[in-house]
């Protein structure tokens, strides 16, 4: 070898152990006939301890499969191998994931007398992709399993992420969801909704909470406290919703209300929402000019109908005046009952001739219709008093107090009448 040769292999090697991946060639009994630094480095030897051995001297074999099928594979058919390989190296006492290539070497005559390999571990990334794998796995049974409806949509309307709870509410699988617009594949009405909602969150750029309402695929209606958080990843402007399902305590909470505002008799308005509703309509009425009638009605002797007939008796005397009532008035007009056997109706837009012809149907309905209960047929009457809102009443207390005089006086005069106090 002259000694130009030499320099140039020896330029060559420092080349080949600079290079970072691990390099060697074998012969066809798999013996070992070059490798380089970053080979010797893996196996923990000097060259004389790995040229003219077999990898059963540097891998655990029967762990490592892959290594010997990819030889034996190179060698018999003459093909290139490019591939992910998998082997459990002794000196690191684990498995290791290469990328390999490997060729076959032939000599003068087209014979293949070993193979040419390069190695890039890849253990790291595989590891390392794994874990992301189990962390995407393990945020996925979390998403699913936590009691809120969690979803990722860019300002394009497209979803990006969804969990389970979002799909099974919209009736389609996650993945028919995810890379969807909602507009193609939601109601109309709940895409429009979102949208409107989702637009202010990307205008404002601030952080939501709201209520809302939406109608599930089999029509029932659900209210739900979500929270849309605006995102931003690589340019890509979007939000992230949790929404929690708050249906049941929204109904409670308008039973509530509801409780709150009524009376559990009758199922009328009680006194103090009575009020509250006067005070409005009284307001409007002001603004408007509009005549404004208000009436109270007191059934007669009706300590003497308990007497007789008993409680549960009055009871459903003062339930079926109540129907009557209700059968007898415009939707517009508010029915309540505001005391034991009083009740009190404001009719808006409705001058005295009307509200007085009322008055009259309903006392003269009473005075000629017994009421049946579980003890006997009642008769029971009523008295009424009638104002109406005039110029100089500034509050609606000023006609209550009115109204009031205007039944004592119906009282006073006989009972079974109607006494209106009008100037
Ligand atoms: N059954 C029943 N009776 C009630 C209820 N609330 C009040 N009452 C009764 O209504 C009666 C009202 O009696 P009074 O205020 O003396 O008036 P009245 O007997 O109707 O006589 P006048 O109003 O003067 O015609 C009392 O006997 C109360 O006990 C109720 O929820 N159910």
């Amino acid at each position: 070898m002259t000694a130009e040769l030499k320099k140039r292999i020896a330029i060559l090697e420092r080349m080949l152990d600079n290079v970072g991946a691990c390099i060697f060639s074998k012969d066809l009994d798999g013996r070992y006939t070059y490798v380089n630094q970053a080979v010797l480095n893996v196996f923990d030897l000097n060259e004389e301890d790995v040229l003219g051995k077999d990898d059963s001297h540097f891998f655990n074999l029967a762990k490592s499969q892959e290594v010997i099928e990819n030889d034996r594979a190179v060698m018999q058919t003459g093909k290139v191998l490019e591939k992910e390989e998998t082997n459990f190296v002794k000196s690191f006492n684990k498995e290791k994931t290469y990328r390999i290539v490997k060729k076959p070497i032939y000599d003068e005559d087209a014979n293949i007398i070993g193979l040419f390999g390069i190695a890039n571990d890849i253990s790291e990334q595989r590891e390392l992709e794994s874990k992301v794998h189990e962390q995407n796995q393990l945020l996925d049974i979390v998403l699913d399993n936590v009691a809120a409806h969690i979803y990722m949509k860019d300002d394009a309307r497209e979803f990006m992420y969804v969990n389970a709870k979002v799909a099974s509410l919209f009736g389609l699988p996650v993945s028919q969801i995810i890379g969807a617009k909602e507009q193609d594949i939601l109601p109309e009405e709940m895409a429009a909704h979102f949208h409107q909602s989702d637009s202010e969150l990307f205008a404002s750029g601030k952080k939501q909470t709201i209520e809302e309402t939406v109608t599930d695929e089999s029509g029932n209606t659900r209210h739900y406290l979500s929270v849309k958080v605006p995102f931003e990843q690589q340019g890509r402007r979007s939000l992230i919703g949790f929404s929690t399902e708050v249906t049941e305590l929204y109904e409670l909470k308008e039973q509530f209300r509801k409780q709150a505002n009524t009376d559990y008799l009758t199922g009328l308005y009680n006194r103090r929402y009575f009020v509250e509703v006067a005070e409005r309509e009284f307001k409007r009425a002001m603004r408007s000019g509009e005549p404004f009638a208000l009436m109270s009605l007191d059934i007669d002797h009706f300590k003497r109908i308990n007497d007789k007939f008993g409680h549960p008796a009055g009871d459903e005397v003062l339930k079926t005046i109540a129907k009557n009532l209700i059968g007898n008035l415009r939707d517009e007009d508010v029915l309540a009952r505001i005391g034991g056997e009083e009740f009190a109706i404001i009719l808006p837009h409705t001058n005295f001739e009307q509200a007085s012809k009322v008055a009259e149907r309903i006392r003269d309905y009473q005075s000629s219709h017994a009421i049946a209960t579980e003890q006997d047929d009642v008769l029971a009457k009523v008295s009424i008093g009638l104002v109406m809102r005039e110029h100089d009443d500034d509050t609606f207390d000023s006609m209550f107090k009115r109204v009031d005089k205007a039944l004592y006086q119906a009282k006073e005069q006989g009972r079974n009448r109607v006494v209106a106090h009008v100037s």
